[in-house]
């Protein structure tokens, strides 16, 4: 699985690796445990940030749960975009926000609903395979007993499973797959880590309309299009959106740091729209 190639770095052409034998669509152990592992990144309040990265509130997401025109008050997207590319992500980790385990789609009550319950409880309705098979599946090794599982899983979280399951084949996927300690580099233990390598995978080999693609030349960007499109930034994205954002660091998924400082708007790279303009 992992020899599975996703990221072509600094590419100057076409990518032309479209299978048709690939599905590109969403695998269920995917959308109902894998990647809702990054719940785990939420933080429960959020910054709103003016212009020059003071403070100017903090807004408690169980206050906001389905109540989306916070974003049209004045300044609240400006402020939230600068907020959320300054502000750190929680730990990817076992341990979930509050806000999403005890408040979530609060309203007007004093407690809400607990995110990872529910988390747990879809992958029963799903059907998922156990996290035991799914190692199988990936290829890792395959615990025989709890013990078996030291090495991906902690002793103190072994220690709870045994308190919690009657045997290891019943580990639900959501919660074994959350408490394996991360592959080197990844966000993600290695049962996620190949669920998702799949994935992104398949979604784009498996897709004859991906962007890069240039099999089909009356459907593909043009080279110069691709050219401009692959200089756009999130950044800038950013930028061109806000109401009034004037500055933002280049790599606006990473934090602020001194390679990665906070630079005008107008220095960041734009995606160039005149190329798609239509010859007469
Ligand atoms: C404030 C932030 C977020 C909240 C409150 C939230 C909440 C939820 C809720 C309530 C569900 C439906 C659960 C169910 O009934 O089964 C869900 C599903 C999901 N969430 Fe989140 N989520 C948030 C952010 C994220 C992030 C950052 C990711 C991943 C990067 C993510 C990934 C997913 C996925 C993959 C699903 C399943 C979607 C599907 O199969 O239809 N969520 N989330």
């Amino acid at each position: 699985m992992l020899e599975k190639k996703i990221i072509y770095k600094n590419p100057t052409d076409y990518i032309n690796d479209y299978n048709p034998k690939i599905s590109a669509s969403i695998i269920n152990e995917f959308a109902t445990a894998a990647y809702r592992y990054f719940h785990t990144l939420i933080r429960g309040r959020l910054d709103v940030l003016k212009e020059n990265r003071n403070l100017e509130r903090v807004l408690r997401l169980s206050d906001w749960f389905n109540r989306p025109s916070v974003i049209e008050e004045r300044g609240t997207f400006d402020g939230l975009a600068r907020g959320l590319t300054y502000q750190p992500e929680d730990k990817a980790d076992q341990y979930f926000d509050k806000e999403i385990t005890q408040y979530l789609f609060r309203d007007n009550r004093t407690k809400g609903d607990d995110l990872r319950a529910t988390d747990i409880q879809r992958g029963r309705d799903h059907r998922l395979a156990g996290y035991v098979a799914l190692r199988r599946y990936c290829g890792l090794s395959e615990p025989k007993n709890f013990d078996d599982l030291s090495g991906d899983i902690s002793e103190s979280n072994i220690k709870a499973l045994k308190s919690l399951y009657k045997s290891v084949y019943d580990i639900d996927l959501t919660v074994g797959g959350v408490l394996e300690e991360h592959a080197p580099g990844a966000l993600l233990g290695p049962t996620y880590l190949c669920i998702s390598l799949i994935q992104f995978y398949n979604i784009r080999v498996g897709d004859r309309f991906f962007y890069e693609n240039g099999e089909n030349k009356n459907i593909a960007f043009t080279p110069a299009q691709l050219a401009t499109i692959r200089k756009g930034s999130m950044a800038r994205l950013i930028c061109d959106n806000g109401i009034n954002i004037k500055r933002m660091q280049p790599r606006a998924f990473e934090l602020v740091s001194s390679d990665n400082k906070i630079v005008s708007c107008q220095t960041l790279q734009s995606v160039d729209l005149s190329l798609w303009k239509e010859s007469k």
